[in-house]
C-alpha cells in the first residue's frame, strides 16, 4: 500500500516536470492569499488580536542565500534535469525553443519523457522514511484541503490535465525569457499543498527540488511595499535567524522576499499543530491523557527554557502555534544540540515544537503585540511587562488545559476574568494532585509566583517518568557489569585452581592443548567481555 502510495506520488511528480515552464501556472497570482479556510472553525482566530501590520521590505532578501550554486550542486541538477534547473533554463534559453524540448529529451540521459518520467524533484536518499512518513501525512491533510477549498493552489493537481501532457509534445508558444524570470519558490520548490492558514498568511508544504526534502513555506499575506511598521513585520524573520537550531523550536532555513512578499521557508513537520490534534481527538471524544500532558508540557518548556534564556519571549504560545514532528523510530535515540536534550527526547516518538514566532520581542527591551486574547495573561493587558517569559508560561498551563479536554477557551468576559483569576475550567477527566497543582501555579494571578520554564524542565512531575526510565536503563546497565563481574570471578577462581593444584596429572598432548584453551588468560577475558556484551539481560536482575 505505501508502495502504491509512493508510486503515485512519484508520477503525480512526474507529471509535474511536464509542466514546467507552464507561466500560468506558476503565476505567482496563483499566491494571492486564498482567504477560504480550509481548517477546522476553531482554527480560525477569532479574537481581537491587535494587528501585526505584517507588510514587508524588500530588506529581508538579504537572508536568502541565492546563487551562485556551487560546482557540484551544477552538476547534481545536470543528472536530474529538474524543470528549473539552471541546466534546463539554460539549454531552453540557448536552444530554438520551438524545438528544444525534444531534442533535451533525445539528447540528455535521464530526462523527463512521457515513457521514462523522472521526478521533478531529486530523492534525497538519506530520509527514506521521512518522505515515506510526509506523503502519507500529506495525503491525509490535502483530502482534507481538497474538501474544503476546491480553489487551493495545487499545481500539481493542474498540471495533471491531459492538454498539459498534450502540451508536452506541440510546440511552445512562450518565450524563453519568462522561464528565466521564474521565482525563487517556483524555481527551488515543488507545492505540493496548502497545510494552513493564518491570520498573517498561508503555509505551504513543498519539496525542496535540490535535497528532496519537505519542507513549510510560510508566505506572508500582506505586500512588503508601503509598511507602517517594516521592523516589526520582520520580527518573525528576526527571531528564528537569532534562536538558531533547539529541537523544540521549529526550525528555520531561510527567508526572502518575492513578488513583495516575504516568504519563510521552515521545517516541515509532519504531524501538524497541537490544535489540529487536539480538535481531531475531540471529534472522537478523546483528549491527551496525563502522561501525554506532562510530555507535551515537558517539551514544550524545554523550547520556552531556550528561547526565554535566548533573552527572547514569544507572546504567542496556544495550539495552533505548536507543532508536531513524528520521529522516526530509528533514530529516537539521536541526541539533541543542548545537553539538556541529550536526555531528553521522548520515548513517545513524538517531538512538540514552538512555531510562528510573529510576536516574539525580546525581554530587555520588549516591543509587545499582544498575541490571541484567550491566552493572554493579565499582566500584560496591564502593559506590566516586567516579567514577560511568564506570560508565556501563562498561555502554555492554558494550552495544556486545552489539551487535557477543556471547553474552548472564552475571548473576554467574566469567565475570561475567573480564568485570571486561578479558577481551573471543569476537565473530562481528574488530574493527579501534583500535575494540577503545576497547571495552577503556571496560571497564578501573580507572575512572579509562575515558575519559569527553566524550573518547569526540572520540575519532579514533569521528570518523574524519565527519571523512572534512566533508573531502569541504569539497573540494566548494573546488571550486565554485575554478569561480568560474576563470570571473571569465575574464570579468576579456575585460574588459580589450575595453577596451584599439586594433584595435577600429566597430559598427553592433545588433552593439554584442550586444557590450555579453557584456562582463562589475559585475551580470553576480552572475549568472555565481549560475549557478554552480546548477551540478552532482560532477564537478569531486578
Ligand atoms: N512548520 C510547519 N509545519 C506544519 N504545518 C505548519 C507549519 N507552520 C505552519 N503550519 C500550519 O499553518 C498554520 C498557520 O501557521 P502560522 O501559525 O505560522 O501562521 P500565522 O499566520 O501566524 O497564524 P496565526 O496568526 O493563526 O497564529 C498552522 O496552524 C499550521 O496548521
Ligand atoms: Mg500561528
Amino acid at each position: 500500500m505505501a508502495g502504491a502510495n509512493e508510486k503515485a506520488m512519484q508520477q503525480r511528480l512526474s507529471f509535474l516536470s511536464c509542466g514546467e515552464e507552464d507561466s500560468s501556472d506558476s503565476s505567482m497570482e496563483d499566491w494571492a492569499p486564498r482567504t477560504v479556510l480550509q481548517q477546522s472553525p476553531s482554527l480560525v482566530c477569532q479574537t481581537p488580536r491587535v494587528q501585526r501590520h505584517r507588510t514587508w521590505s524588500v530588506t529581508a532578501s538579504t537572508s536568502a542565500p541565492t546563487s551562485p550554486i556551487p560546482y557540484a550542486a551544477w552538476r547534481k541538477l545536470r543528472l536530474c534535469d529538474s524543470p528549473s534547473t539552471p541546466k534546463s533554463l539554460l539549454s531552453k534559453s540557448a536552444l530554438p525553443y520551438s524545438s528544444s524540448r525534444p531534442r533535451l529529451t533525445q539528447s540528455v540521459p535521464g530526462l523527463l519523457t512521457a515513457c521514462d518520467p523522472a521526478p521533478a524533484v531529486n530523492i534525497n536518499p538519506f530520509t527514506p522514511d521521512t518522505a515515506r512518513r510526509s506523503s502519507k501525512h500529506y495525503k491525509r491533510k490535502s483530502h482534507r484541503s481538497e474538501c474544503n477549498n476546491e480553489d487551493d493552489g495545487y499545481r500539481y493537481k493542474e498540471s495533471q490535465t491531459s492538454s498539459e501532457d498534450e502540451s508536452y509534445f506541440l510546440p511552445s508558444k512562450r518565450p524563453a525569457v519568462p522561464a528565466l524570470m521564474l521565482s525563487r519558490y517556483e524555481s527551488e520548490f515543488l507545492e505540493l499543498g496548502r497545510i494552513g492558514v493564518g491570520e498573517f498568511g498561508a503555509v505551504y508544504s513543498c519539496v525542496k527540488r535540490l535535497d528532496g526534502c519537505m519542507y513549510a513555506i510560510k508566505r506572508l499575506r500582506r505586500p512588503l511595499a508601503g509598511s507602517a511598521n517594516e521592523q516589526l513585520a520582520l520580527k518573525e524573520v528576526y527571531a528564528h535567524a537569532v534562536l538558531g537550531h533547539h529541537p523544540h523550536v521549529v526550525q528555520y532555513y531561510s527567508a526572502w522576499a518575492e513578488d513583495d512578499h516575504m516568504i519563510i521557508q521552515n521545517e516541515y513537520c509532519d504531524g501538524g499543530s497541537l490544535l489540529d490534534v487536539i480538535t481531531e481527538k475531540k471529534e472522537q471524544g478523546e483528549f491527551f491523557r496525563e502522561p501525554e500532558l506532562r510530555d507535551l508540557l515537558l517539551q514544550v518548556s524545554m523550547g520556552l527554557k531556550y528561547i526565554h534564556t535566548s533573552g527572547l519571549v514569544h507572546l504567542d504560545i496556544k495550539p495552533s502555534n505548536i507543532f508536531i514532528c513524528h520521529r522516526p523510530s530509528a533514530s529516537t535515540d539521536e541526541a539533541g544540540d543542548s545537553e539538556e536534550e541529550d536526555d531528553g527526547y521522548p520515548s513517545s516518538g513524538v517531538v512538540f515544537k514552538i512555531g510562528d514566532l510573529g510576536h516574539v520581542t525580546s525581554t530587555s527591551s520588549p516591543q509587545v503585540e499582544e498575541g490571541d486574547s484567550r491566552f493572554l495573561a493579565c499582566e500584560v493587558l496591564r502593559e506590566d511587562y516586567t516579567h514577560l517569559p511568564k506570560a508565556d508560561i501563562f498561555a502554555l498551563g492554558l494550552t495544556v488545559l486545552l489539551a487535557a479536554g477543556a471547553a474552548p477557551l472564552p475571548q473576554n468576559g467574566d469567565e475570561w476574568h475567573r480564568l485570571r483569576q486561578a479558577e481551573l475550567p471543569s476537565l473530562p477527566q481528574e488530574l493527579t494532585a501534583p500535575l494540577s497543582n503545576l497547571i495552577q501555579m503556571m496560571l497564578d494571578p501573580d507572575p512572579a509566583a509562575r515558575p519559569s520554564a527553566s524550573a518547569l524542565c526540572k520540575h519532579p512531575v514533569l521528570c518523574r517518568e524519565r527519571s523512572g526510565k534512566l533508573a531502569a536503563q541504569l539497573r540494566k546497565e548494573l546488571n550486565v557489569e554485575k554478569f561480568r563481574t560474576a563470570v571473571l570471578e569465575r574464570e579468576l577462581k579456575e585460574a588459580r585452581l589450575a595453577a596451584t593444584s599439586p594433584r595435577q596429572s600429566p597430559l598427553s598432548a592433545g588433552q593439554a592443548s584442550s586444557h590450555v584453551h579453557s584456562l582463562p588468560r589475559p585475551d580470553r577475558r576480552l572475549v568472555g567481555r565481549n560475549k557478554a556484551r552480546s548477551m540478552s539481560f532482560g532477564g537478569l536482575g531486578h
